[in-house]
């Protein structure tokens, strides 16, 4: 066998250069050759993948996920969208119990409201929490975690649609101008748009965050965008632990002045299910199962997101 220009790789491993023959042919090396590359390329391969999955973020439909919206809703009733931001790192059992928690506080609440649909909206890498997996593996995970549900829909636009971090309440904006493009029909009433609210879904934590101040001294949630986000949509809270969140709201000079605009669940099980508590069980080797959807324990174990560093 002669060398060709064209077999470069080959001549670079194999030391044959191009017009004359190969100097090492025998079976023996060949078999070493196989060898070594059968252990350099498929962590190389899976390493691309990765990289190439990263890149993949570019391929995510910016448009809203409308698949399981309910498009009609009983007389007299207002449709309304739950939109949940947070890191999702990764989605637990808990975040997708808190949608469940949120529908019937909200339609229990006397306002007429019949939830329409629900969105889990995992934040941009550029948010900068330390335990974030990368965006692409957080919005997996969200599909699949709502995968079984036949009204919670995960979409990406704030974590692969975006070149940094969004604050919520541009997000919850944003829900709200995609939805109020879909005609909704209430009873008999012909399908008309610009029907539906939309409320952000949070945690006791989330709430109580909206006191507080950055170490620069400014306030981590605006008087303006606490404004537009209670005054314009509304937020229902999920209790998260014994705190009577609804007390102290009434005592926050921030939220008091907007109570009518927010809901709270108080849910009958309270659970120490966290994404922190699922990344230490991996750090630990220890088993996740039923602690994350069947389908994010699969998407983690397949991925190897045990290993990210940032999860140990
Ligand atoms: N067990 C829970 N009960 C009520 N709300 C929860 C619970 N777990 C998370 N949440 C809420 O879900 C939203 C998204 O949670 P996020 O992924 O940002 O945080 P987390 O689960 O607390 O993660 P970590 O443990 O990494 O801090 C937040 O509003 C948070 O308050
Ligand atoms: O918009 C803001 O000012 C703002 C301030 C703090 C947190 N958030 C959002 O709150 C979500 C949960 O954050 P965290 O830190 O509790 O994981 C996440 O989606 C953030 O974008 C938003």
């Amino acid at each position: 066998m002669r060398c060709s220009v064209q077999d470069s790789f080959w001549n670079v491993k194999s030391g044959c250069q191009p017009g004359r023959r190969p100097r090492c042919g025998t079976a023996v090396s060949a078999a070493i050759f196989a060898i070594v590359i059968a252990m350099i390329v498929p962590p190389a391969f899976s390493a691309l993948r990765n990289r190439l999955s990263a890149g993949d973020l570019g391929k995510v439909s910016c448009a809203l996920p409308l698949g399981k919206l309910r498009l009609e809703v009983p007389e007299g009733r207002i449709p309304v969208a739950i939109i949940a931001p947070g890191s999702f790192s990764p989605p637990t059992l808990l975040h997708l119990r808190m949608f469940e928690e949120a529908r019937d506080a909200l339609e229990r609440s006397g306002n007429n409201f019949a939830v329409v649909g629900g969105y889990m909206s995992p934040v941009h890498d550029a948010y900068g929490k330390a335990s974030l997996a990368p965006a692409h593996h957080r919005l997996s995970m969200a599909e699949a975690a709502v995968s079984d549900s036949d009204w919670i829909m995960a979409d990406g636009w704030e974590c692969a649609c975006r070149d940094r971090w969004t604050p919520t309440v541009k997000v919850v904006e944003r829900f709200a101008a995609e939805l109020n493009k879909v005609a909704i029909s209430i009873g008999t009433k012909r399908p008309e748009v610009a029907q539906v609210r939309t409320v952000m879904l949070c945690g006791g934590d989330v709430l109580q965050s909206f006191n507080d101040t950055k170490k620069t001294g400014e306030r981590l949630w605006t008087d303006k965008e606490i404004e537009v986000l209670l005054g314009q949509h509304g937020v229902v809270c999920v209790g998260r632990s014994e705190v009577d969140l609804e007390a102290w709201a009434h005592e926050s000079p921030v939220l008091r002045t907007h109570l009518d605009n927010l809901f709270f669940a108080k849910p009958r099980a309270l659970s120490g299910i966290s994404s922190s508590v699922v990344r230490a069980h991996l750090a630990s080797n220890e088993s996740i199962r039923y602690l994350v959807h069947d389908k994010v324990r699969d998407y983690i174990l397949d991925h190897k997101l045990n290993e990210l560093p940032n999860w140990q």
